[in-house]
């Protein structure tokens, strides 16, 4: 679920261009394989439509109007500059939540409001499909740098966050990329492979419990999950396998009927965020000339044939 003027420019786009939107500038792909949009503030994917063949449906033909209109969720409620976006893909960077060195810097980090610009973009990868690199256009950290990698293609999404150290000192790194999927109904969620894992209950001031069972979404969560497993996103109607690497917490996150301002109780419905996260329970200690890279990957759960 994206916003109507977000969709319009994705359906004016033919092949690749950029485009402003809410005062950012966009990077936008309509291609034989899918769609794409990028905003460059942020470096953040808010829009991924592959069109890989399904029953009934030719290879490389688009859905038909109004069957599927992504796999992301952004807010439909404008966005005012130099805010977040809320939805997409933000890069929560170097810090996950409040989660800042002296605890006074903004929200999941600098890197999600900083502007970002396009170093490359590839479209002759292999299997047909794109590969964007974006690095920050200023430093945002004193020893730390980011760059981000995202490839699309028919099949699948995964967006990459590389973290170099090119500093002196040990430095604790956390982050995440907070992922707003686009569900039919938040409240017929399941989420298929966190059973068993420890989790902190932010609502519970970080209470510690085990999952019973498979996750269903049926009010208000907001847990770090100790885990680094792939897990299945259920909504009823699509089933989405999330992979990951350099990530020992999955973040699930939905505020229930308490939606934030900027979301309308129609939209806030349609999304949970399931977060491949480094967290307070697995924060990254990088040394001098070290790297980390934080990592997933979204595609539709493989059927056996
Ligand atoms: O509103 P935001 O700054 O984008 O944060 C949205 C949410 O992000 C994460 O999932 C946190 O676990 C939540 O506690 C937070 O409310």
């Amino acid at each position: 679920m994206i916003p109507d003027t977000l969709r319009q420019l994705v359906d004016a786009t033919d092949g690749q261009r950029e485009a402003d939107w809410q005062g950012r500038r966009l990077l936008l792909i309509n291609a034989d394989w899918g769609e794409l949009a990028i905003s460059l503030q942020g470096a953040q994917v808010l829009h991924f439509l592959p069109f890989a063949p399904e029953a009934g449906r030719a290879a490389g033909a688009r859905p038909a109007t109004g069957t599927e209109d992504g796999w992301l969720w952004v807010t439909p409620t404008p966005q005012p500059m130099p805010g977040a976006i809320r939805g997409g893909i933000p890069l929560c960077w170097p810090w996950f939540a409040d989660e800042s060195p002296d605890g006074k810097g903004p929200m999941h980090g600098p890197a999600r409001t900083a502007a970002w610009r396009v170093e490359a973009v590839d479209d002759s990868v292999s299997g047909s499909g794109v590969e964007i690199h974006l690095s920050p256009e200023q430093r945002l950290h004193d020893q730390l740098v980011p760059n981000a990698v995202v490839h699309a293609n028919g099949q699948r999404l995964s967006v990459e966050l590389m973290t170099r150290h090119t500093g002196t000192t040990p430095v604790k790194l956390t982050g995440a990329l907070h992922t707003y999927f686009a569900v039919a109904d938040t409240h017929q969620c399941r989420v298929e492979g966190l059973a068993g894992a420890r989790y902190l209950d932010k609502l519970e001031h970080f209470a510690e419990h085990h999952q019973q069972g498979e996750l269903g979404i049926r009010g208000s969560l907001d847990r770090i999950y100790q885990s680094n497993r792939p897990v299945i996103l259920d909504d009823g109607q699509r089933r989405l396998a999330i992979s990951k690497q350099g990530s020992d917490s999955t973040v699930v996150w939905h505020p229930g009927d308490d939606l934030p301002s900027d979301t309308p109780a129609t939209a806030g419905m349609r999304f949970l965020c399931v977060e491949t996260a480094c967290t307070r329970v697995d924060p990254v200690w990088l040394v001098p000339d070290g790297q980390h890279l934080l990592s997933t990957t979204i595609g539709r759960e493989a059927t056996s044939a």
